[in-house]
């Protein structure tokens, strides 16, 4: 049986984590783990974690660390037979030592963007909540203004994507991600990839997990044959 591939996708908000992460998934087959959809069928079930996390997700904060890996780490643990990519998480380094203690990475994805362009995103980011489905009114914008592609429903603006609360959001991220990045740096597995465009980004990415994966798995068929 090849081995398994696991990576990580990190980067502030806006930054195309999760349009990079539906490509991925879609071209290497790895399912697309996405904690913030994670969070958000919590909430939605109303769970002891998603009734706690809505608390905080009003205020604009991030889920205590202790509240998202008790929340993410049962998630993976029905995820053993698959390769996958986790976007969302961690974000703090307690959480990357958390997953680290779960189980091994083959690779953290890096996105370094430009605050200029974060902020031009996020205004014209319009997300189909129940889905999570991200349009963007000038990158990729629905069939139907205000609409989800898929059932029709409204798209909304998530308050936080507004420029002036953007600017706490991107000094929060960088103080937290900074260890998480020296702590994957230092494991030799951290790819940072900094651009404007996704679609620039998007071929290097491609050429660095072919070449990962096609490496685990030859390394697989030796270990098997021998
Ligand atoms: N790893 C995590 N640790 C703590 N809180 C998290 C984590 N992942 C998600 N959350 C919480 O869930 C909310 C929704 O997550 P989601 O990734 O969908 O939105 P976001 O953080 O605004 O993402 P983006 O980076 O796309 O702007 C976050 O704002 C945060 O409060
Ligand atoms: N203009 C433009 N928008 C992009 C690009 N890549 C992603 N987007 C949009 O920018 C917003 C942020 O992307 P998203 O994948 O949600 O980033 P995340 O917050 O890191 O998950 C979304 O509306 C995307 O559709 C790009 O290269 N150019």
């Amino acid at each position: 049986m090849s081995k398994l591939f696991r990576a990580v996708i990190m980067g502030p908000p806006g930054s195309g984590k999760g349009t990079i992460s539906e490509r991925i998934a879609h071209s290497f087959g790895l399912k697309h783990l996405s904690s913030g959809d994670f969070v958000r069928e919590n909430i939605a079930a109303k769970t002891e974690a998603g009734v706690l996390a809505k608390t905080y997700i009003k205020k604009g904060l991030l889920v205590p660390d202790h509240v998202m890996t008790r929340l993410l780490l049962p998630r993976l643990e029905e995820m053993t037979k698959y390769s996958w990519l986790l976007d969302g998480f961690p974000r703090t380094l307690a959480q990357a030592e958390a997953l680290n203690s779960a189980c091994d990475l083959d690779v953290a994805i890096n996105l370094n963007i430009p605050l200029e362009t974060l902020k031009e995103r996020l205004q014209h980011r319009w997300i189909h909540p129940p889905s999570g489905r991200v349009y963007n009114m000038c990158f990729n914008p629905p069939h139907v203004q205000g609409k989800d592609d898929i059932t029709g429903e409204p798209l909304i603006q998530q308050e936080d994507d507004r420029p002036e609360a953007l600017v706490a959001r991107l000094r929060h991220y960088k103080d937290v991600a900074k260890p998480v990045i020296d702590f994957y740096k230092a494991k030799g597995i951290l790819y940072t990839f900094s651009d404007t465009e996704t679609d620039r980004i998007w071929p290097n990415i491609s050429t660095l997990l072919s070449t990962k994966i096609s490496t685990i798995q030859s390394d697989a068929r030796c270990a098997s044959t021998h």
